[in-house]
């Protein structure tokens, strides 16, 4: 069978053994004590065709495929690298084709782990007659990496992914390189000093995570099953929608069209950077294949969207804010619009003398990277919960404790709910969003272990690998918050040494960490204060990717107000 059949027959068995979800109701009503997978299918799929816009929480599911299938090397592949890099000490993986099978649903981070496993922590991926990757799965070359990426030095640059999301990012400062990075990176982050979070914490994560908490109050009293995954995408999309630019998107009450079109971009960037046939190399034949058109429609819809907050912006700043942003700067100081704290404020204020492409980028970088992201920390930090009973206990005792009669956290509660943000940690440490990081070497170089990288390598550091390695953590499979001793700082890529690397490290590691922690506290804090969540049982939770781990399927969750199940318990038992 030809490479071409074996892709496109895998492509059919793939999409043919998806759920069709579509104008699915995930947040809404899905079903009623719904006990199987197909079961739940079913309902949701009735529930959509006569409560599309409707109901108490709203918004369509992710379509997993993105804007379609991508392809990955086979063993010729391997034996052909092995031929040309046998001279190098770096082992080649053994590709198989059935290794494909784990790729079908786009989650190449699963195959890096076996591979890891049989080939050891530096081997090189084929990707094609002569490219591949170095896949990276040790925390002292991954350190080297990335402390070695746009630094003084510059040994590394980030390569590939700069070349395969510039169609979403353009010019922004996430996938940027050099000067114009550095430049845009200073004036970026001052906008998320410590009072604008303050500010966020009460005006925008309580708020809207006690909004998600109504919604969910509403399926809780009919006693409908909910699929949290798509609830935490529309709150973060909500969150980050306030926080970068004052608008409201939403997506909790009504479908967002934003939240597909940003997982099918982000899910095109991940395609595109293991495509055997890179046609997205050649815009001219975008119009003609349909996961191109697809993709380029959702970029435009992103853009569009972040043009038009911009413009709106702008028109609300006038020459006696910039004077006051300019002095509070001279002074040292952080300005912030108290009617209108978001980022975008603060950069127009500041009299950002940039380009408006470069400004709509670099905002939509920040709406990107802050979207799915925390929506995934906080999906998979509740499925760990759920099948933990004792770690979610420790958590809500917490929770109960530190929050009093309240119903969402103060900046000095969100400091004491560490058992909170351990949970929080550790689930970043099982599922990190992105599960890989890709870099390119700009000159040759030598890793610690003595590995050679000649220039142009593409290298993919595998947070996942370093992260579920026996070699670095003690019993790695397993959820234990507890790993992270609540009397220490909490894990960092400093403090362990690059064992722990959810928000990468380096010059390039994530601007928005503080931000995206205290979200997903804060939302946790108000939703375990308030409920009990447990699996809908009969669900198989798989995972895929899109920039983020996601589910295949869902994550179909029963909601009980804890009030109405202590009421329920007998007497004996709350004592207990
Ligand atoms: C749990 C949530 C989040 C995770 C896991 C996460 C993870 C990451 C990672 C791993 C990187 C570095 C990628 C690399 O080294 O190639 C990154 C970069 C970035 N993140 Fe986050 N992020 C999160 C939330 C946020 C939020 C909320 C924002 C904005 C408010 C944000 C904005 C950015 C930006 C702008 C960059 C690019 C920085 C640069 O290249 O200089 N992220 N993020």
């Amino acid at each position: 069978m030809s490479l071409l059949q074996q892709r496109s027959l895998s492509n059919t068995r793939s999409t043919g053994s998806r759920p069709v979800l579509q104008g699915a109701s995930p947040c809404r009503v899905v079903s009623s004590r719904a006990s199987t997978r197909t079961q739940i299918k079913r309902s949701i799929a009735a529930r959509a065709s006569d409560d599309e816009d409707s109901g108490p929480v709203g918004g369509k599911n992710i379509d997993a495929a993105g804007a379609g299938a991508s392809s990955i090397s086979p063993a010729w592949l391997t034996q052909l690298s092995l031929l040309w890099s046998g001279k190098g000490n770096i082992p080649v993986a053994d590709a198989k084709p059935e290794d494909i099978q784990d790729l079908l649903g786009g989650a190449l981070f699963k195959a890096l782990y076996k591979w890891f496993t049989e080939s050891g922590p530096v081997y090189l991926l084929p990707t094609g007659p002569v490219s591949s990757f170095l896949v990276i799965s040790d925390p002292a070359a991954a350190k080297h990496v990335l402390r070695g990426t746009d630094s003084s030095t510059t040994v590394y640059d980030k390569g590939l992914v700069a070349e395969v999301s510039q169609f979403l990012f353009g010019e922004g400062f996430a996938v940027a390189g050099g000067e114009q990075w550095r430049a845009r990176r200073r004036a970026v982050s001052p906008s998320l000093h410590r009072a604008y979070l303050e500010e966020m914490l009460s005006r925008v994560f309580g708020p809207s995570s006690l909004h998600l908490a109504d919604k969910l109050a509403a399926a809780a009293a009919s006693g409908t099953s909910v699929n949290m995954e798509a609830c935490f995408s529309q709150l973060t999309l909500d969150i980050i929608g306030k926080a970068v630019f004052n608008y409201d998107f939403d997506a909790l009450n009504r479908d967002s069209p934003l939240i597909q079109a940003v997982y099918t971009s982000l899910k095109e960037t991940e395609q595109r950077a293991t495509d055997l046939l890179p046609l997205w190399k050649f815009p001219i034949l975008a119009p003609l294949i349909p996961r191109q058109r697809k993709a380029l429609a959702a970029v435009e819809l992103i853009r569009e969207t972040t043009t038009t907050l911009i413009r709106k912006c702008k028109e609300m700043v006038d020459e006696e804010e910039m004077a006051a942003a300019a002095a509070a700067s001279a002074a040292g100081e952080e300005y912030m619009n108290q009617g209108d704290p978001s980022v975008l404020r603060f950069l127009i204020a500041a009299r950002e003398e940039v380009d408006s492409t470069q400004l709509r980028d670099d905002l939509l970088s920040m709406l990107v990277a802050g979207h799915e992201t925390t929506g995934s920390a906080l999906t998979w930090t509740l499925y760990l919960l759920a099948q933990n009973p004792e770690q979610m206990r420790k958590a809500q005792e917490e929770v109960d404790r530190v929050l009093g009669s309240g119903t969402m956290p103060t900046m000095q509660q969100y400091a004491e709910l560490k058992y909170t943000l351990r949970c929080v940690n550790e689930s970043m440490r099982l599922y990190p969003h992105p599960p890989v990081l890709l870099r390119r070497a700009r000159q040759p170089d030598v890793l610690p272990g003595g590995y050679e990288v000649v220039k142009g390598q593409d290298v993919m550091i595998s947070v996942y690998n370093i992260h579920h390695s026996p070699q670095v953590w003690e019993d790695p499979e397993a959820f234990l918050p507890e790993r992270f001793p609540l009397d220490q700082p909490m894990p960092t890529e400093q403090n362990t040494d690059y064992r722990y690397i959810p928000f990468s490290g380096g010059p390039r590691k994530c601007v928005g960490d503080q931000f995206a922690l205290m979200e997903a506290v804060v939302a946790l804090a108000v939703l375990l204060k308030r409920f009990e969540f447990s699996l809908v049982p009969g669900q198989t939770i798989n995972m895929t990717t899109g920039a983020t781990i996601h589910t295949t399927d869902g994550l179909y969750m029963n909601v009980k107000e804890r009030q109405a199940v202590k009421q329920q318990q007998p007497a004996a038992a709350v004592v207990a």
